[in-house]
């Protein structure tokens, strides 16, 4: 197929329409789904468009500046790159196209377990600006190998998912199978079906998952890394608590809608997060962002940095690297023009009462 003129598609949502139209049936019912009747993914991206801003005028916004911090690592801009399994079903360079577009935007990756490429070639990719997620198996011994060779290979942080002890149901991928190709490997994955030579789908993938895994494991993990653990799929102010008092940072995630149905969104749920973690751990957002605003929303509530989920599989889907760019470089530039309208010229700046009550 042709490669798409980038320049005529002016947003993110022009993006996925895009990216949509070219993918095969099947990863594109697995990217774009939810779980049962898509509540939550819905209600993810509505609840940005919900909040009101209350922007002041009459600033000098001539120099506005997007850079923060995420646990030590400069980034250009507040965004980054949410773990997503299996980049190579759309481009065959996969997680390594991506995880070039992030640091070349100034921005990081974090990695999925489920990857197609392995940690150790994504590493070198990212130059640095890599974080690892993390699902943890049954069979512990492959976890603590899993997390020794991210950690030697130059990841960052230990980005540990708890919101898919089993995976959701997501009925549209059980209409319409998702068909994993055998000559694709997850080289990050260890155990295989018995007697199989390869991966076959992801409800066996899910099984290798421990669903007995709770906050004693942290310990575990404590004891196997000296990486920072973030905690990926937290709801709720007493779990973000919890984080906390563990030493983790606190990813608030409904998993992009996949996994609990009718679930809070990562912006409802943001307030009481804040008020239980008081500045105890760095806390990140992902779901339903697509636009500068967005962003600038979640980082009003006290994110310090946000994550896209589906858009930038979109951004791969259309050109590889140079799409993942373009959506990345897309939201920077909605980021800055929404902070000059608001009257904001650095993140520090950016506070609850940029929103309408
Ligand atoms: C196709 C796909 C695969 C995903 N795979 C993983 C994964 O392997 N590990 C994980 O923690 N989250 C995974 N997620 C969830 C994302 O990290 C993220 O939480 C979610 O997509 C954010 O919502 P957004 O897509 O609306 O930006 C996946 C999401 C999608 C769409
Ligand atoms: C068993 C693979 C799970 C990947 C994932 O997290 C997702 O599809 O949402």
């Amino acid at each position: 197929m042709t490669q798409p003129d980038l320049t005529a598609l002016l947003n993110l949502h022009d993006m996925e329409l895009a990216a949509q139209a070219r993918m095969p049936r099947d990863a594109l019912n697995y990217y774009a789904s939810g779980a049962n009747d898509e509540h939550t993914l819905r209600a993810n991206r509505a609840s940005y468009a919900a909040v009101r801003l209350r922007p002041r005028v009459l600033v000098d916004v001539s120099q506005i500046d997007l850079s923060t911090e995420v646990l030590g690592l400069p980034l250009s801009f507040p965004v980054g790159i949410a773990p997503c399994a299996m980049h190579g079903l759309v481009h065959p360079e996969a997680e390594v196209a991506t995880a070039r577009a992030a640091a070349a935007a100034g921005t990081l990756t974090t990695l999925s377990t489920m990857s197609h490429r392995p940690v150790e070639e994504v590493a070198q990719a990212a130059g640095g600006r890599l974080w690892f997620q993390l699902y943890l198996y049954h069979d512990r011994e492959v976890s603590r190998a899993l997390v020794q060779r991210a950690e030697a290979a130059g990841a960052r942080a230990l980005v540990l998912t708890v919101d898919t002890p089993i995976l959701g149901r997501r009925e549209v991928m059980l209409r319409t199978p998702l068909h994993l190709p055998p000559d694709l490997k997850l080289p990050n994955v260890g155990p295989r079906r018995p007697g199989s030579e390869h991966l076959d789908d992801l409800n066996y993938l899910s099984t290798l998952f421990d669903r007995s895994l709770s906050w004693r494991d942290l310990e575990w993990l404590r004891s196997v890394t000296r990486l920072p653990v973030v905690l990926k799929g937290i709801h709720t102010a007493e779990d973000a608590a919890l984080a906390a008092e563990h030493g983790a940072h606190v990813w608030v995630s409904n998993h992009g809608g996949r996994q609990l149905d009718t679930a809070v969104t990562p912006l409802e749920a943001l307030p009481e997060i804040m008020q239980a973690v008081q500045g105890r751990a760095e806390i990140y957002l992902d779901g339903g962002i697509t636009r500068g605003t967005d962003v600038l929303k979640a980082l009003a509530l006290g994110a310090r940095a946000v994550f896209l989920g589906r858009a930038p599989l979109y951004g791969l889907a259309l050109a590889g690297e140079a799409g993942v760019r373009r959506t990345l470089d897309l939201l920077r530039a909605e980021l800055e023009l929404a902070m000059a309208l608001c009257g904001k010229v650095r993140l520090a700046d950016l506070a609850p009462d940029l929103l309408r009550a």
